[in-house]
């Protein structure tokens, strides 16, 4: 299965240090959506795993967070192409909880959600040091992006393997022409 997971902060949309709280906010980076709309239409699947502990945090509410997830849908879906998943972790870095990044709970519900036993091979796209780490747990491919927090997190080691691009639109240009 040609299946991706997307971190959403920073690669799809223009992250912030005050959080992304509404749709008004929420703000694609270029060629984000056109390339998310690529993949689909080469017969990608497109999960999206993000951490929004704003929810914890107060800083905005489910209502919010479903209207930031319809618009970017919605950009998608306007391109001709879908995203097929999108799985969130609303709790704070105190919650204890196992599916805050870099945990792996929201990457094992996405290999539950397509049948897989892991996600061996699968691309896992992010901005941060956490991204990476969890979707590698499952046997995820790391790509890093230098968009939202990806030139600071390229101050540190990154894990083995990760290969480093300069935005989502980069990947996906390398992945298409990989699928030949
Ligand atoms: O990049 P993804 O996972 O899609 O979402 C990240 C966001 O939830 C927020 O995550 C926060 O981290 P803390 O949750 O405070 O550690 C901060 O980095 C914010 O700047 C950022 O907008
Ligand atoms: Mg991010
Ligand atoms: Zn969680």
């Amino acid at each position: 299965m040609k299946l991706i997971v997307l971190d959403r902060d920073g690669v799809i949309n223009e992250d912030s240090d005050a959080f992304v709280k509404s749709a008004e906010e929420w703000i694609p980076i270029p060629g984000s959506i056109e390339a998310i709309a690529r993949l689909s239409k080469a017969g990608w699947k497109v999960a999206v795993a993000t951490n929004q502990s704003g929810l914890a945090r107060g800083l905005f509410d489910m209502t919010d967070l479903t209207d930031m997830h319809l618009k970017m849908q919605r950009l998608v879906m306007e391109q001709g192409g879908q995203i097929d998943l999108i799985v969130h972790c609303p709790h704070g870095p105190q919650d204890g909880c196992n599916c805050r990044k870099p945990l792996p709970g929201m990457f094992r519900i996405i290999a539950e959600h397509f049948q897989l036993p892991d996600l061996k091979g699968v691309p896992v796209v992010g901005d941060s040091h956490r991204d990476l780490h969890a979707g590698l747990v499952l046997g995820g491919r790391p790509y890093l992006v230098k968009t939202g927090k990806g030139q600071r997190t390229l101050q540190n080691i990154l894990p083995p393997g990760t290969q480093v691009f300069d935005d989502l639109a980069s990947v996906v240009d390398h992945l298409l022409k990989a699928d030949g």
